[in-house]
């Protein structure tokens, strides 16, 4: 278990012009009529040696991109492609974002900046290149609490308010703007792959592959795997095993992104574009997120299936690079590493040390058969039986065998369990819609981390970054 992010020095980065020529387009942000800060993430900040800048300055550099010192010379919009909804669309790109800056953590690892919502770019096709404000403050809720629940996410950095009025189809309007920047690795997604494939550039897909072996560094494969040597198959095995994590991540979460397609996929294993995701109310493998999903494509239990089919794609853009049979080996481990890294995050969330896969296993399946006969809302059984707790029947004797930790945290002793449900989400937003009210909000973020605090997280469980501890 990591940490609380070692506050640091700022370290400022360029690593991603080795490759702008051929990957990203240059561009410029919007003027706004105005810049209001909404949200600063302290925390994060300092993690990359940025807490100290005053609001001041806060706004200058992230909502109108006065340059940081020394990284990058102007801000670049990323090509890619993808499938959306299983239909190639190579017409997508940054359309409403870019990199800003890059720089390295305490620990020497590679973050960017990235925005949402600053202006249009070749890739905006005939859309504005805006963020609404409300679509802002759900990505901040969603990305709050799943890195509280310890699952892999980029983090909500800096969310501004930005003065336009917006029409959207979704919300009522006009609504209104702000600009994001997140926090991540990195922002190469598999349709990044994909487009170099559909545009023929094998020596730039190399150039991608040795880019993110070099800066986003991981495990080598296992020692049986055919081709282990060569770097698109390493590659793929790291984004098999960091896939397979965040697919686990998502379900003991009880978390339904809404949609997984290749281009919101990044290498690095992160989950990020938080649109129209939901929480569960209730155990049900069939609750989709997205109200344009009609056929559940992305519902919640077919979200494994949906990012094992994105890895194929991305085993069939490496093509270009190596044979088949490697790559369908890496992906051929994405069961079995689903599988434990389910039983270890289900653990890991019920406060039990793990037992060996069988009996964590059967475990699981004994709490998912509870989850749905007693139409649990998912936090609810994970707050009551935390620890092995409140089990009565079939499942007390599940837990019996198991070594429960301390419940420490004051949290534990809550009436009830943090929640992010949808009724709630719509709540927070009323107040600032109707009375520009930000306090529910910021109250809903300080709760969230305190129940983060409750499991350890400070921040980072499973360690927000792909390299091994
Ligand atoms: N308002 C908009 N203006 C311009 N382009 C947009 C807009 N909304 C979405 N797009 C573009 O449509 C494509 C798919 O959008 P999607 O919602 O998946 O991404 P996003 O939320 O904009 O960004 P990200 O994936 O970086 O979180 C992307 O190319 C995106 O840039």
């Amino acid at each position: 278990m990591r940490a609380e992010p070692q506050a640091t020095s700022y370290q400022p980065e360029r690593a991603i012009e080795q490759l702008s020529a051929w990957l990203a387009a240059p561009v410029e942000p919007a003027d706004f009529p105005k810049t209001q800060l909404r949200f600063r993430n302290d925390r994060w900040a300092a993690a990359v040696g940025l807490a100290e800048l005053t609001d001041r300055q806060w706004e200058q550099h992230f909502g109108r991109f006065e340059p940081l010192p020394k990284t990058l010379l102007q801000p670049l919009a990323l090509k890619y492609h993808g499938h959306q909804f299983r239909v190639y669309n190579p017409e997508i790109g940054d359309g409403r974002g870019f990199t800003f800056a890059q720089m390295r953590d305490g620990e020497g690892r590679l973050l960017d900046l990235g925005t949402k919502g600053s202006g249009t770019t070749p890739f905006s096709r005939s859309a504005d290149g805006r963020l609404t404000l409300k679509g802002a403050m759900r990505e901040i809720l969603a990305t709050e609490f799943l890195e509280a629940l310890g699952a892999n996410t980029s983090k909500t950095f800096s969310v501004i308010e930005t003065g336009e009025e917006l029409w959207r189809g979704d919300e009522p309007s006009p609504t209104r703007s702000a600009v994001m920047v997140r926090l991540s690795h990195s922002h190469v997604r598999i349709g990044t792959f994909q487009r170099l494939l559909v545009e023929d550039e094998p020596d730039h897909m190399a150039a991608l592959v040795d880019y993110c072996l070099a800066q986003f560094p991981g495990p080598m494969p296992p020692a049986d795997a055919p081709g282990r040597e060569e770097p698109a198959v390493q590659l793929m095995h790291q984004v098999v095993e960091r896939m397979a994590d965040l697919a686990a991540s998502y379900m003991v979460a009880g978390f339904v992104h809404g949609v997984l397609n290749t281009d919101n996929m990044n290498i690095t294993g992160e989950s990020f574009d938080y649109g129209p995701w939901r929480w569960l109310p209730a155990w049900d493998s069939g609750f989709t997120a997205a109200y344009f999903d009609q056929n559940g494509l992305y519902a919640f239990g077919r979200q494994p299936e949906a990012i094992h089919w994105n890895l194929g794609q991305f085993a069939v853009s490496l093509r270009a690079l190596t044979e088949a049979d490697p790559l369908i080996a890496a992906l051929n481990r994405f069961g079995p590493l689903y599988a434990e890294a389910t039983a270890r995050r289900w653990c890991w969330r019920l406060g039990l040390k793990p037992l060996g896969m069988e009996q964590d296993t059967a475990m699981v399946a004994a709490c998912e058969k509870e989850l749905r006969e007693g139409k649990w809302q998912p936090d609810a059984f994970f707050f009551r039986h935390r620890s092995g707790a409140s089990a009565e029947g079939e499942l007390a004797s599940v837990f019996e065998p198991y070594e429960r930790q301390e419940n420490e945290h004051s949290y534990w002793s809550d009436g009830q369990p943090e929640t992010m449900l949808v009724d709630e989400v719509e709540t927070l937003w009323s107040a600032i819609a109707e009375r520009d009210d930000w306090l529910p909000l910021q109250d809903k973020i300080a709760a969230i981390r305190r129940m983060g605090e409750a499991h350890g997280i400070a921040p980072q469980p499973q360690g927000n970054t792909p390299r091994e501890d």
